[in-house]
């Protein structure tokens, strides 16, 4: 090729016309009847999303390869029959797509802000999913109920969780966190206070977000002895 051949700018990959075909072109291979329920709930989330800020992601290439990917990385670490809480779920990722991927699991939500939880049981009863659905903080839902796992994206730092979820360590048997490129500084932050004595914490599942140099991982953090 000579010097003066113009070069052809980068055309950005056009948004995928429907779920079915952004799944596709990620490589994410579910039953129809799973597909058909995941849009249902796509479509309520982005109809209440334009009544309040639920999510960002409002294609369908964002949707599968964010929303999607994460919630079948956790679903995959999650045990036959769980009963599950998803923490600050906002508009129900990653809780509800579990949900709807993993129906054995017995899936629960929980936001602190009224209305978040208030889309949240609205979307719910309109898929006519059996998923309750808490308006309040974590710390107080764990003083009631009892889960296996808690499962979280994006809602604050492991600092943060390990402080809340101190007073009840009985309540759980594990959390996993999707977490980006700094969780070994959360990490480092964490033991720095001391948060992470009696846990086991492990990197469960490391990926990346398809199309793009995002790396995630899957954080599992066990109580073991008591705390020190
Ligand atoms: C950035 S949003 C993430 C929403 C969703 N998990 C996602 O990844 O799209 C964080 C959510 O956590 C909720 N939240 C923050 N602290 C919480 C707590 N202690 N208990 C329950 N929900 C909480 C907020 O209200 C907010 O809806």
């Amino acid at each position: 090729m000579s010097d003066d051949t113009p070069s052809t700018p980068d055309t950005p990959e056009p948004d995928s016309p429907d779920l079915a075909a952004a799944l596709a072109k990620f490589d994410l291979d579910l039953p129809a009847e799973t597909v058909e329920r995941l849009d249902a709930y796509r479509a309520l989330l982005w109809e209440w999303n334009g009544r309040m800020n639920l999510t960002r992601h409002t294609t369908f290439d964002k949707f599968a390869s964010r929303d999607v990917v994460d919630s079948l990385e956790l679903a995959k670490l999650i045990d036959q029959n769980d009963r599950v809480l998803d923490i600050g779920s906002g508009g129900g990722v990653p809780g509800m797509v579990v949900a709807i991927v993993r129906p054995d699991l017995q899936v629960q939500l929980c936001d602190s802000v009224t209305k978040k939880a208030g889309a949240l049981q609205a979307m719910v009863e309109e898929l006519g999913i059996n998923c309750q659905v808490h308006a309040s903080r974590v710390e107080q839902v764990l003083e009631h109920h009892r889960f296996n796992t808690l499962t979280a994206r994006g809602v604050a730092s492991l600092k943060k969780f390990m402080t809340w979820l101190r007073p009840q360590r009985e309540a759980f048997d594990r959390l996993l966190l999707v977490k980006g490129r700094s969780w070994a500084d959360e990490r480092g932050e964490a033991r720095h206070y001391g948060l992470l004595k009696g846990y086991d914490l492990r990197k469960a599942a490391e990926y990346t977000t398809p199309r793009t140099d995002a790396i995630s991982v899957i954080l599992r953090v066990t109580p073991t002895g008591r705390p020190g």
